[in-house]
């Protein structure tokens, strides 16, 4: 019996519902994919800020992921908050385990938008080490670039030196996010030796949440429906803006996304190919 196949979300709970694993799960929702989750966490949240976090042990995180990989096909996995160096190592090992290797999109989350830390600090060579090696792409904004790579990002060439320190590291490549700069938002790809942007205008909503998990797990999504990294960036860029767009206010705090669905021919034509 042949079965359809699913895609990941490792994550944490966002209360609020405008990041984490619901704003995956959304996104996911949206794109037209089976979305299953292995939840690393549960954070109090609002649009405001993190009240509280707990993060989960790391025998529960693999044996979600287990429940999960056994009964079901998976063809890409997303991982946002890691929490601690023991949940990526747990991560890591099983993801390493897969027989066939879904691709792997890190969005190597290390605080909300509000700046509450969302990854101890020392975790971060562990993410480094064990899990930037196994990915198919990872996707910083430009302050987790800084704190990943040590190079402070002023200019193109800054931007050029981090993504190469990432390669260095093990990632296969490297979308470095263009939300924290002034002017167009404007993504910068650093893949084998290519180098493409991925652009659109910059909406002015003022402070918004959600926006680089919502990227993060369409690129996972579109992956799954394309298996072609450039495509999948392409339309995951498509799909952010037009949430963007439509963003509006739930609380007091920073606005969240609409997630709704979009026509998609370039996915259709690539599923065919696929088939
Ligand atoms: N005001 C904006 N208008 C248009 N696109 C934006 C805007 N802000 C962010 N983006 C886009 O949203 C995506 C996520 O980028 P961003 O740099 O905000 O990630 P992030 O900081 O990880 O997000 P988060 O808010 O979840 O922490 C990128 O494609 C970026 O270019
Ligand atoms: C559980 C969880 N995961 C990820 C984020 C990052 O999202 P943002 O930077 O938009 O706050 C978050 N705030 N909460």
């Amino acid at each position: 019996m042949s079965k359809t196949k699913v895609v990941m979300t490792i994550a944490g709970s966002d209360s609020g519902g405008g990041a984490g694993i619901q704003a995956d799960l959304k996104t996911f929702q949206s794109i037209g994919v089976f979305g299953t989750t292995v939840l690393t966490g549960v954070t109090a949240q609002n649009t405001a800020g993190v009240q509280n976090a707990v993060h989960l042990e790391s025998s529960l995180v693999a044996e979600q992921f287990k429940s999960v990989a056994e009964d079901m096909e998976i063809s890409a996995v997303k991982t946002g908050m890691l929490s601690n160096a023991q949940i990526i190592e747990t991560v890591s090992d099983n993801l390493a385990s897969f027989s066939t290797k879904p691709w792997i999109v890190i969005d190597p989350v290390l605080a909300a938008t509000s700046g509450d830390l969302l990854l101890e600090r020392q975790a971060v060579s562990t993410l480094l080490e064990k899990l930037i090696p196994i990915s198919d792409i990872i996707t910083p904004n430009i302050p987790e670039a800084e704190i990943l790579t040590g190079i402070n990002i002023d200019h193109s060439k800054d931007l050029q030196k981090a993504a190469h320190k990432l390669k260095e590291a093990g990632a296969k490549s490297v979308l470095i996010k263009g939300g924290h700069t002034s002017g167009n938002a404007t993504d910068h790809f650093f893949w084998e030796d290519e180098y493409h942007t991925f652009s659109a205008e910059r909406v002015g909503v003022g402070s918004l949440h959600g926006t680089g998990c919502t990227l993060g797990s369409a690129i996972c999504a579109y992956l799954s429906k394309t298996d072609d990294l450039l495509t999948s960036i392409k339309l995951a860029k498509k799909y952010v803006t037009q949430a963007i767009n439509n963003s509006f206010t739930i609380g007091e705090g920073s606005k969240v996304l609409l997630h709704s669905s979009i026509g998609d021919e370039e996915v259709q034509e690539k599923e065919e190919l696929n088939a």
